[in-house]
């Protein structure tokens, strides 16, 4: 956490301690819809466009209704643990936490044939499912995979360790692999350290505040605070632009899994949570035309440059697709009064559908590419 952010928890102690007796403290905030808002107003390299997002928003919200989608989609997912396929709730616990800690960069720039791929369940998995398979038959082989003690075990866990975790039945390896292990070490020291090593402490601590859990997180570790100072640019404001990707999509996991139930999955503001900026939605949000590029940015996407981590670009192309899902989801309710909708299932949905069309072959502008440990 920088030092110019006050510390939410030391502030809600405070408060209490003041006050002499336990008070309701003001209710924790992450700061990510406030940080998007404020970089879609000092944009000028993305635009959204609001008779497309109009659009959208009955587009998306009858397709949704089509699919039913609800937290349960997340279990349908063949890949995904859940106690109703005879997984403990602390294992999927683990394995969610495990998951989100290293659920980023798989693009490649090779063909179908041949990019990296994980073979499991005589299906050969790619991108995030490829990371999801991978866990799974790891742990089918016996590798403690999702143990941070195990991450912790220098003899036992090494980067080969890792690399055979991962093991590609194409040529081309995961990406990042370093990086990976790194972010499963530091985990596993800092769980160690402070949370009886099981990230269910973490998740008691947060007492049921969604918010309050992904500020643990992204305070906690630092692979999981994906705040950024915008290099080049011209906003001037003092406080880092906040959009906490994985540890919100953790959260969201969690209350998907769970169905917004029991000790693992209820979230009292589980709708402070926003959309996860990652590259698949505003890939998808600009082929709905909510999202429109610059010239020149249109141009580094469709010619696939490296857009680099923290750029002006970059932060334009994730925060404006964080406020672009903020406005659809409030032109859905706003048409549907009572509507059983939050950012997150929007979200999922775009999701899956993006990958649909990519399965499909009818993708017409390419994702952006940033190799970075934050998606
Ligand atoms: N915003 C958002 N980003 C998501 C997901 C998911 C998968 N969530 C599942 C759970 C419930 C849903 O129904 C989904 O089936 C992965 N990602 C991110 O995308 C990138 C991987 O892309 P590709 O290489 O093409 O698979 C990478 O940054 C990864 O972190 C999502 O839901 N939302």
């Amino acid at each position: 956490m920088s030092d110019s952010e006050p510390d939410l928890e030391l502030l809600e102690l405070l408060r209490q301690h003041l006050a002499g007796k336990p008070q309701k403290a003001s209710e924790p905030e992450t700061g990510v819809l406030e940080s998007a808002e404020y970089v879609y107003n000092n944009s000028i390299d993305v635009a959204l466009d609001m008779r497309s997002c109009k659009n959208a928003a009955k587009a998306i919200y009858s397709q949704m209704q089509i699919k039913s989608y609800s937290p349960a989609t997340w279990s349908s997912h063949e890949l995904h643990p859940h106690p109703s396929k005879g997984d403990k709730p602390e294992d999927v616990v683990a394995f969610i936490f495990a998951m989100d800690l290293l659920n980023f960069s798989f693009w490649s720039e090779k063909s179908e044939e041949e990019r990296f791929a994980i073979e499991y369940k005589g299906k050969k998995w790619t991108g995030y499912w490829s990371l999801v398979a991978g866990l799974q038959r790891a742990l089918e082989e016996g590798i403690p995979i999702t143990d941070p003690h195990f991450w912790q075990n220098e003899d036992e866990f090494t980067i080969e360790t890792l690399r055979h975790v991962f093991r590609s039945a194409t040529s081309e390896q995961m990406p990042l692999l370093q990086a990976r292990l790194s972010c499963l070490r530091e985990a596993g020291q800092i769980l160690y350290e402070k949370y009886s090593c099981h990230p269910l402490h973490l998740i008691t601590t947060s007492r049921h505040s969604a918010a309050r859990l992904v500020n643990l997180l992204s305070d906690t570790f630092p692979c999981f605070n994906d705040s950024h100072f915008p290099l080049d640019t011209p906003f001037t404001r003092r406080k880092p632009i906040r959009l906490l990707k994985r540890a919100q999509i953790l959260v969201a996991d969690l209350w998907a899994c769970f169905e917004g139930q029991g000790p693992y999955g209820t979230f009292h503001d589980i709708d402070k949570i926003t959309m996860f900026a990652d590259y698949r939605i505003p890939q998808m949000l600009n082929q709905m035309g909510c999202l429109q590029y610059s010239p020149p940015l249109e141009t580094a996407i469709r010619l696939k440059r490296d857009i680099p981590s923290g750029s002006n670009w970059e932060i334009q192309l994730r925060a404006c697709s964080i406020w672009c899902v903020e406005l659809i989801r409030r032109e859905i309710v706003k048409e549907n009064p009572g509507a059983k909708v939050n950012a997150i299932l929007i979200d999922f949905f775009l999701y899956d559908t993006i990958k649909e069309m990519e399965e499909e072959g009818s993708e017409t502008v390419p994702h952006h590419r940033t190799r970075s440990i934050w998606y």
